[in-house]
């Protein structure tokens, strides 16, 4: 059966399916007018009473739902249909399988359409079922071996507009039925449709493997360890979407985040979830998680590996409860003629016995309590009567704040790093033997700012940051976390991202092999263990979807190197042609990417131009002296939305994907940085139909054998 090839479109099959489509596509309209036109109107007079909050919050939640309703016209309402075995859905009525028995018929198999979301007709029956619901498993799962009730599997091919061109059955009964290859073909259309902006969703087609992992409980962390484009970012996003189908009450209440590697890769993303329905998940950096941006300080490598070294997390322990000492004098505490005492041996065992029992912040307030309940005994003991109302005034009165600020004083996460990174004499007391000296000599800042008020705070410091600031107050938990790249992150980085799902559970997706943060952990376990999730399980995707065998060979020659431990990547698809490496002399090289590019453009789909973020302004301006409409990555996040050509620094081009790749100059890219080899790996690994490489440098020595 053909694939998405454009069928007669008087065909009565695909008459009947287009009349089912528009069908469903009027129910889902309608059931987007039943919700807006069920909203409560707040009116002035709501603004007074009582219940207008939760007035205010169902609207919202109407709002949201309404925005789920949407029908977004270039996406299919459904992709699949089941033909099942009767019984499979609704269980058979006994007597109604009798009666049509007697009738010598057998019962019709019943059929369900698989698609993004629910739509049922105005008498409830469902005309789609979404493809999160247990029914639809059998879409992704059944097998000619393990039926599941399926008779036969049907998928759809769609226009670009979303009209229904084609469609392909897969019969899973009777002898020699169901075209294997027909599955295989389908999944390949599907990756080779070319791309124009963001990532699209794999719902239609999503694999086995995958949907084990897409289907995982929500109490169960579950780590993929996946090679590029075996498809880690497509599974973490649609398991959001299944979690959120499957326990929308509980994640509805404590929240989910998706956390990627910057900006573009988000904007790259983007959309994925909202064409699955969800519109209201958190997707977010790692930076902005943290609510510390970066205050533009960049730092060498090895300060940044040091700052984000798990020892950091034991030196800040020490540097914040360094800050409580012991008291030289105790409280005098005057109330009308009298004076109440609480010598300073006192106040010491309140301080001893409450340090390091709970967080900084409220052992303090901890503290106050338990010396003001020391000066209502001795009220007390002259015969007073004092209250609650009275202890809670000793609390927070002048004489307690100021003997706390003098033994636990109220101290702020940059006030103690501060001090940490420009007094060479509280960081050896806070390091102890955790730190050597060159380390420490590492660490301080070699012009501090006159405070901390006015210091400039790199990216490894706002892991330092959130590392106090939890130590000062417990930081919340959401219910789950997916955390994408995981494998760049530095054990203090983790431990930050692990404590925002403290009590949730997390997807930790990423590829040793395209580690380049320069404190990067470099093995799962170890990571794991610093996000606070050691028990998770460990998953492996080594079946490349994006890159073709060629292209994946190729890349894949450098993983001897940086990462030995690493299997190399199977692809599930060859193309033809798909690499060309060309020599250049170097004043051939600008005129060949402009060349390369313009030939590139002649064909269908995006064009990514990668090299060294050093040359990529150069390129960029060649581009478009050369008459091409190229934007730039680096200056703009938008860019991969609105252009075909595409500028693309090396450092944003991990997560991204274009159908035709033109590297240019690999060896700059390998000299940038301590993990340059790494970077390239990344680079090579883009392109979903052809990768070109243009270079008048050397190749590395594993890539220069030819391709
Ligand atoms: N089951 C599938 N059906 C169709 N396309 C798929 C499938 N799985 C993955 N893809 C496609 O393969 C490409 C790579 O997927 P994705 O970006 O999720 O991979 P990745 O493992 O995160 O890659 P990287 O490690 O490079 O970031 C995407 O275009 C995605 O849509």
């Amino acid at each position: 059966m053909a694939v998405a090839s454009g069928m007669p479109s008087d065909d009565p099959e695909i008459r009947s399916e287009r009349a089912y489509l528009a069908a469903a596509r009027a129910a889902l309209r309608r059931m987007h007018r039943d919700v807006v036109s069920t909203e409560t109107q707040l009116t002035a007079a709501a603004e007074d009473n009582d219940n207008y909050a939760e007035r205010f919050y169902q609207r919202l939640a109407r709002e949201k739902r309404a925005l789920a309703l949407t029908d977004l016209p270039d996406v299919p309402l459904f992709f699949g249909r089941l033909d099942l075995d009767p019984g499979t859905v609704h269980p058979l009525d006994p007597g109604n399988a009798a009666r049509s028995d007697a009738r010598d018929r057998a019962p019709e198999a019943e059929r369900v359409y698989i698609g993004r979301r629910h739509v049922h007709d105005g008498a409830g029956e469902p005309l789609v079922i979404d493809w999160r619901a247990p029914v639809s498993t059998a879409f992704y799962r059944a097998t000619r071996d393990d039926r599941r009730g399926v008779r036969l599997r049907r998928r759809y091919g769609f226009s670009g507009a979303a009209e229904l061109t084609a469609y392909e059955d897969e019969p899973l009964t009777g002898d020699g039925a169901g075209d294997a290859g027909a599955a295989d073909a389908f999944l390949a259309a599907e990756i080779e449709r070319p791309r124009s902006g963001p990532m699209r969703d794999i719902v239609a087609t999503i694999q086995p493997e995958q949907d084990d992992l897409v289907r995982a409980p929500l109490e169960r962390t579950v780590c993929v360890q996946g090679a590029p484009g075996t498809g880690k970012t497509a599974v973490g996003l649609h398991r959001v979407a299944y979690l959120l189908y499957t326990e929308r009450d509980r994640l509805g209440r404590t929240g989910v985040a998706v956390v990627g590697p910057n900006r573009s890769f988000l904007a790259y993303i983007r959309r994925v979830l909202p064409a699955l329905g969800e519109v209201d998940v958190t997707q977010t950096t790692v930076a902005e998680l943290l609510g510390r941006a970066p205050g533009g300080h960049r730092e060498d490598d090895p300060v940044a590996r040091l700052k984000g070294d798990g020892r950091m997390a034991a030196v800040l322990h020490r540097a914040l409860w360094l800050h409580v000492t012991r008291p030289t004098e105790g409280l005098v505490y005057t109330k009308g003629s009298y004076r109440h005492r609480v010598p300073d041996h006192e106040v010491s065992e309140i301080v001893a016995a409450l340090r390091g029992t709970m967080r900084y912040g409220p052992g303090r307030t901890a503290a106050a309590k338990r010396i003001a309940h020391a000066v209502l005994v001795q009220m007390e003991r002259r015969g007073e009567s004092p209250d609650d109302r009275t202890h809670g005034a000793v609390a927070r009165s002048q004489p307690v704040r100021r003997l706390l600020d003098r033994v636990w004083p109220k101290v702020t996460p940059e006030q103690v790093l501060f001090r940490l990174l420009s007094d060479a004499g509280f960081l050896a007391r806070a390091a102890r033997s955790d730190l050597t000296s060159e380390e420490q000599a590492l660490l301080l800042w070699p012009k501090p700012a006159r405070s901390w008020r006015s210091a400039r705070w790199s990216a490894s410091d706002a892991a330092l940051l959130d590392e106090l600031a939890d130590l000062i107050e417990r930081t919340p938990s959401i219910g789950h976390v997916v955390l994408d790249e995981a494998q760049d992150l530095s054990p203090m980085q983790c431990r930050a991202v692990g404590r925002r799902c403290a009590t949730g559970s997390m997807t930790v997706l990423g590829d040793i092999a395209q580690a380049t943060g320069p404190g990067a952990v470099g093995e799962w376990p170890e990571l794991l263990r610093h996000l606070g999730k050691p028990e998770a399980r460990l998953e492996v995707l080594d079946r490349g979807y994006r890159v073709p065998a060629q292209i994946i060979d190729y890349a894949a020659r450098l993983l001897p190197e940086i990462a030995p431990g690493l299997g190399a990547p199977v692809s599930a698809r060859r193309s033809p042609g798909a690499l060309r490496v060309t020599e250049l002399p170097p004043d051939g090289l600008p005129g060949a990417v402009v060349r390369t590019c313009r030939e590139c453009l002649e064909g269908e789909g995006s064009v990514g131009v990668i090299a060294a973020d050093a040359g990529i302004a150069a390129i960029h301006e060649r581009l478009l002296a050369g008459g091409l409409a190229a934007r730039s990555l680096d200056e703009d996040e938008n860019a991969l939305e609105e252009a075909r050509l595409v500028c693309v620094p090396a450092s944003l081009a991990k997560g991204l994907e274009f159908d035709t790749v033109v590297l240019v100059e690999p060896a700059r890219i390998v000299a940038a940085e301590t993990r340059g080899l790494h970077r390239l790996y990344v680079a090579l690994t883009r392109a979903v139909s052809s990768l070109h490489v243009l270079h008048a440098e050397p190749l590395p020595t594993a890539l220069a054998a030819g391709p």
